[in-house]
C-alpha cells in the first residue's frame, strides 16, 4: 500500500547540505492505522511532504498503491494525489464560502463527477462522520471538532489508497481530540481506511495499533504496547 525504501533527504542552503532524513524504511499495509511520532525538528513534515509527493527525495523510493511517486512528472503527481491520497490538516483548510456539503464534494468536482452522485456521496460521508444535520451550514458555523469532521469526510470522498493526517488534533481541546481520534479509529476498523497520522503527541500515538517513531531523521519503530511500556519506564524521548 505505502512502501518507503531507503529514503534520505538533504536540504541545500547555498553550498551547505543538511541531512534531515537518513535511510528510512517502512511499509504500511492496506487497512492499517499508524502514528508517525516525532518531536519538533525530527523530520516529520519533511517525510510527510515526500510521501505526499510535494517534494522529491534526494535518495530512495516511495510506492503508493504500487507506483513509485518520485518517478512521476508534476502533472502525473497532481492527478495521482487527487485520486489516491487523502489529506487531513491541523487547520482543516475548508473553503469558507462553500457549504459543508460543497466542501466535501470539491475533490469530485475536480474529477468531473456528476452533481447528483457528488451530493449523494458527500451526504453519506457526512452522515458517517456524525454531521447529517449540518450539511447546508458554512464552516464558520461549526465548532473546531466539527470542522475537522468535515475535512475527514472530504479526505475520504475519492476513496484514496491512504489518508495522511498532519497533526489532525493540534487545534483541538483534549476531549475533542479524543473524539476525532475515536472517529479515525472507527473509520479504520469498520471501513478499512488506511491512515498515517503525523503527530508529536504521545497521547494521540498511543491510540493507534502501531507507532513509527522518528528521531533526528532516523526511524525507531515499535508497536504501541511496547512503546507505552517504554513511556512508562521513561525510555522514549519527548
Ligand atoms: N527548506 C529547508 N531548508 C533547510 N532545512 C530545513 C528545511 N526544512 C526543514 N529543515 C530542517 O529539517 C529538520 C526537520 O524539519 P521538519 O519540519 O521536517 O521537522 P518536524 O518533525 O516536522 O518538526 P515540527 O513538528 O516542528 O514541524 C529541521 O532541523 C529543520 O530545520
Amino acid at each position: 500500500m505505502l512502501v518507503v525504501q531507503k529514503l534520505s533527504h538533504s536540504f541545500l542552503n547555498g553550498t551547505e547540505s543538511t541531512q534531515v532524513l537518513a535511510g528510512i524504511d517502512f511499509r504500511v499495509e492496506r487497512g492499517e492505522i499508524v502514528a508517525l511520532l516525532g518531536s519538533s525538528g525530527s523530520g516529520k513534515s519533511t517525510l510527510l511532504n515526500l510521501m505526499a509527493g510535494l517534494m522529491k527525495p534526494t535518495e530512495g523510493s516511495i510506492l503508493i498503491a504500487g507506483r513509485p511517486i518520485e518517478k512521476m512528472s508534476e502533472n502525473e503527481l497532481a492527478v495521482f494525489r487527487r485520486t489516491h491520497i487523502g489529506f487531513i490538516f491541523q487547520s482543516y483548510e475548508l473553503i469558507p464560502h462553500l457549504t459543508v456539503r460543497e466542501n466535501v464534494e470539491l475533490p469530485l468536482v475536480f474529477q468531473g463527477e456528476k452533481a447528483k452522485i457528488r451530493r449523494e456521496r458527500a451526504n453519506a460521508l457526512l452522515t458517517r462522520v456524525g454531521l447529517a444535520g449540518k450539511t447546508e451550514l458554512f464552516p464558520s458555523q461549526l465548532s473546531g471538532g466539527q470542522q475537522q469532521r468535515v475535512s475527514i469526510a472530504r479526505s475520504l470522498i475519492t476513496e484514496p489508497a491512504v489518508v495522511f493526517a498532519d497533526e489532525p488534533t493540534g487545534n483541538l481541546d483534549t476531549k475533542t481530540e479524543a473524539e476525532i481520534i475515536d472517529l479515525l479509529i472507527e473509520l479504520n476498523v469498520n471501513h478499512g481506511i488506511t491512515f498515517v497520522i503525523v503527530t508529536h503527541e504521545h497521547e494521540v500515538a498511543r491510540r493507534t495499533k502501531r507507532i513509527i517513531q522518528l528521531r533526528d531523521g532516523r526511524l525507531v519503530e515499535s508497536d504501541a504496547e511496547s512503546d507505552e511500556d517504554a513511556l512508562l519506564h521513561g525510555e522514549v524521548g519527548t
